[in-house]
């Protein structure tokens, strides 16, 4: 059984008609865009806002209404995958390299609902190297910048064949081990003009739809602080 199946289809439980719906990006976040797919054909009526072209173009073959740029405001419900998750619900995102636009699409959604299979759910942040969403420009100085906070930071795809993001950018994936102080972190590399964006999702998911080898799916909420 599909772990990440599970999960995002389970998610969409939550989508109901007349909502402004993320949609993720991801091997998981798929599953809960074809889910919401066959619910539009058989009538229900959403408008998608997708966090990348993958999902867009996803979308738009399963009929998905997508909301004009121009009119995005409040989103009611996103589901977005992830590639760790702590207790506090606190995220790594961006391994598939669309942590700013997700991060877009997150900060403006009412609830943020994370799918993804158990290995992604973890006591403590760092094992997944951090992506770093940075402008190409002067590239190799804003990785000294980053590196001087503690970390070996990798372009994304090497050096002849960067990753190119969707909106033209380069990744670093950083690997800072254990993230103690989150926040702190965000903070500092957030500080370096050469930065846009990073994975860190802190305080933004609602809740966690987790699917199990035992098949399974369990709900994790954010705690009440
Ligand atoms: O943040 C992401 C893309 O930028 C994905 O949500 C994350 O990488 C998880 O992907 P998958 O569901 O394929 O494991």
């Amino acid at each position: 059984m599909d772990k990440k199946k599970l999960a995002g289809e389970a998610a969409v439980e939550l989508v109901e008609d007349g909502m402004i719906v993320g949609l993720g990006t991801g091997s998981t976040a798929y599953w809960a865009i074809q889910a919401i797919g066959r619910k539009v054909a058989a009538g229900l009526r959403i408008q998608g806002v997708p966090t990348s072209v993958q999902s867009e173009t996803l979308a738009l073959q399963l009929g998905i209404p997508l909301l004009p740029w121009a009119e995005l405001g409040r989103i009611d419900l996103t589901i977005d995958g992830a590639d760790e998750l702590d207790p506090q619900l606190q995220l790594i995102k961006g391994g598939g390299g669309a942590l700013l636009r997700e991060k877009i699409v997150a900060s403006l959604s009412q609830q943020l609902i994370i799918v993804a299979d158990e290995s992604k759910a973890v006591d403590r942040l760092g094992a997944f190297p951090l992506p770093v969403e940075i402008v190409p420009f002067a590239w190799q100085a804003t990785r000294r910048q980053v590196r001087a906070l503690g970390c070996e930071a990798a372009l994304r795809g090497g050096e002849t064949e960067p990753f190119v993001t969707d909106n033209g950018n380069y990744i670093l994936d950083c690997k800072f081990g254990v993230i103690e102080h989150a926040h702190d972190l965000q903070v500092q590399l957030s500080a370096i003009p050469g930065v846009v964006e990073t994975g860190l999702f802190l305080g933004m998911a609602s809740a966690a739809y987790i699917g199990c080898s035992d098949g399974t799916v369990k709900r994790l909420d954010k705690p009440a602080i």
